[in-house]
């Protein structure tokens, strides 16, 4: 799927501008930006829900909007799902069924047994994890091509949560999903995600996979010597964070010559650290920057 040049604006506000971004099958990536960026705007829009003021959303070549039976490929699952709560887990599956020719039945009923959640109930009387759980199975056993899924794992314990991701992890590979995740729990998107786009003001400000980002930036704990921090440090990485002496830097590009640059300070500290999206989200979204201020 490819969303091309997208824009929108709601009630006279532009909240995104010349969007452009491919969904791939079997990929899992990850839309994060801070609250009111437009990610649940972007969602709505790939799913037909809202039209795009400027541009397209291409499925294999074709236009969504003149090709509406393309969004049965498609499945939205929202923030919010409770119009659903009067309703029995049962009659939920039968709307579903109607809908979405793929639904896998069988699936659902083994995911309802995996994550042990009763069918006779009516969605009210589940909490508000297990109604969350409930609305991931129903959503990856209708077995569509691009599920969008919005802050999908509010409310799950931490036990829930760790199966989920793991499950969401095999059945990506399994059925070659596309899965388009908002959430901002940074540390759970790690966990699964591929690649991460990242949304400021109108515009995507980022769009990586995190092994490239893994094979070519470099985070580094340093102390130096002196309380002078060299030049080149503060104009060639990023400050993540300091504690006392030692700095938490970000390098993202050109990492080697940094490093042959930073050794030949002789630092009495050197420590590479594994990079996280949190990092990268503090970096480029954080109003508070963090100062080299010497001491
Ligand atoms: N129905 C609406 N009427 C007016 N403004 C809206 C409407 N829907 C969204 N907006 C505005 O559009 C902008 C983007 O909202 P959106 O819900 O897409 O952000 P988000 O990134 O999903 O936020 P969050 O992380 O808080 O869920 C916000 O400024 C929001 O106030």
């Amino acid at each position: 799927m490819i969303i091309e040049n997208v824009s929108k604006k709601i009630e006279g506000n532009l909240v995104l501008e010349n969007i452009t971004l491919e969904l791939k099958p079997g990929e899992i990536t990850a839309l994060i930006g801070r609250n009111g960026v437009g990610k649940t705007t972007l969602f709505s829009l790939i799913a037909g829900l809202y039209l795009a003021d400027e541009g397209r959303v291409l499925m294999d070549g074709a236009d969504l909007r003149k090709n509406p039976a393309l969004k049965k490929h498609i499945f939205f699952l929202q923030d919010n799902m409770n119009y659903f709560n009067p309703y029995s887990v049962k009659s939920v599956v039968k709307i579903y069924k109607n809908v979405y020719a793929t639904f896998d039945e069988a699936f659902f009923d083994s995911l309802m047994e995996r994550f042990e959640l009763p069918k006779n109930v009516k969605v009210l009387t589940f909490s508000k994890g297990r109604k969350a759980l409930f609305f991931m199975i129903l959503a990856f056993a209708l077995d569509v091509r691009y599920l969008l899924l919005d802050e999908p794992m509010e409310g799950l314990d931490v036990i829930v949560k760790k199966q989920l991701l793991q499950f969401i992890l095999e059945t990506v590979v399994e059925r070659h999903t596309s899965v388009l995740i908002a959430s901002h729990r940074l540390d759970e998107l790690e966990m699964v995600a591929d690649r991460v786009v990242v949304l400021k003001g109108t515009k995507i400000e980022l769009d990586y996979y995190l092994e490239t980002l893994r094979d070519t930036a470099l985070k580094i704990q340093v102390a130096f010597k002196t309380k002078r921090v060299p030049p080149f440090v503060k104009q060639e990485s990023q400050l993540l964070s300091r504690d006392g002496r030692i700095f938490t830097l970000l390098i993202t590009s050109q990492a080697d010559e940094f490093v042959n640059k930073l050794k030949a300070e002789e630092p009495i500290l050197y420590q590479e650290m594994a990079i996280t999206i949190e990092d990268i989200f503090r970096v480029r979204l954080a109003d508070d920057k963090v100062d080299y201020y010497e001491i």
